[in-house]
């Protein structure tokens, strides 16, 4: 048995940092069950349950020209954060938080962070892809958070983290409340089973940036 660290709990403090940074230092991913402070994470919950269903979209796959809604690759429904609201603030704040503390511990030069909601209806899934193709995105680092209270086993809908070679289980995630899980978005293919229940998460990508004056950086 590989004896890794226990992951901390409590806010974006030192030892959090530490610890996410170490494990994308030696493995390329990060997996930390109570990262982000409980009152937080409620207040995103209420207002994940409070926003309309009509805010929610398709997700589609590509950028801005070759954006397609395919059914067959991905069937969540998505809606941006915009950070006007307390606990949406609040999120990309700790995010920032993070951001830098990795910018400190691991020279990567993330720039910026986005981030959507997530629902995923009972059923829903998305296929195994990879975030980011190398050299064709600014993503460098994948989040994802998880707003499922209670979730049980028998609902399903893990995230499975593939080995580079798109073929070994590296890691099967449940969804659960508070739960953050961070990877390298060029390396690993994953992939989200469906699931018994509605499925809500924050899906977000930390980039760096690209742009130069005379070529701007690509949209999302
Ligand atoms: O919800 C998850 O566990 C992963 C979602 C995902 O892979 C994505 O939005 O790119
Ligand atoms: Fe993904």
């Amino acid at each position: 048995m590989s004896t890794q660290p226990l992951p901390p709990r409590g806010p974006s403090d030192g030892d959090t940092l530490d610890y996410i940074a170490e494990q994308l230092e030696t493995r390329g991913y990060a997996v930390i069950p109570a990262a982000v402070p409980p009152a937080l994470v409620d207040r995103l919950f209420i207002e994940l349950k409070q926003l309309d269903s009509a805010e929610f979209k398709p997700a589609g796959i590509g950028r801005q020209d070759d954006f397609q809604v395919n059914r067959f690759v991905r069937s969540d429904q998505i809606c941006w954060l915009q950070g006007q609201s307390e606990g949406a603030g609040g999120f990309l704040d700790w995010m920032e938080q993070l951001r830098q503390g990795l910018n400190r511990r691991l020279f990567l030069g993330l720039f910026d962070y986005e981030a959507h909601f997530a629902s995923y209806p009972p059923g829903a899934f998305y296929k195994k892809h990879l975030d980011a193709f190398k050299g064709q995105s600014n993503r460098v680092l994948s989040t994802v958070f998880y707003l499922n209270p209670q979730w049980q086993p028998s609902d399903g809908g893990e995230l499975v983290i593939y080995a580079e070679d798109g073929e070994s289980e590296l890691e099967c995630v449940r969804p659960e409340y508070g739960k953050l899980v961070i990877f390298l978005s060029e390396v690993f293919p994953h992939e989200v089973r469906p699931a018994q229940r509605e499925r809500y998460s924050i899906a977000g990508w930390f980039r760096v940036n690209n742009s130069s004056a005379l070529v701007p950086d690509p949209p999302r």
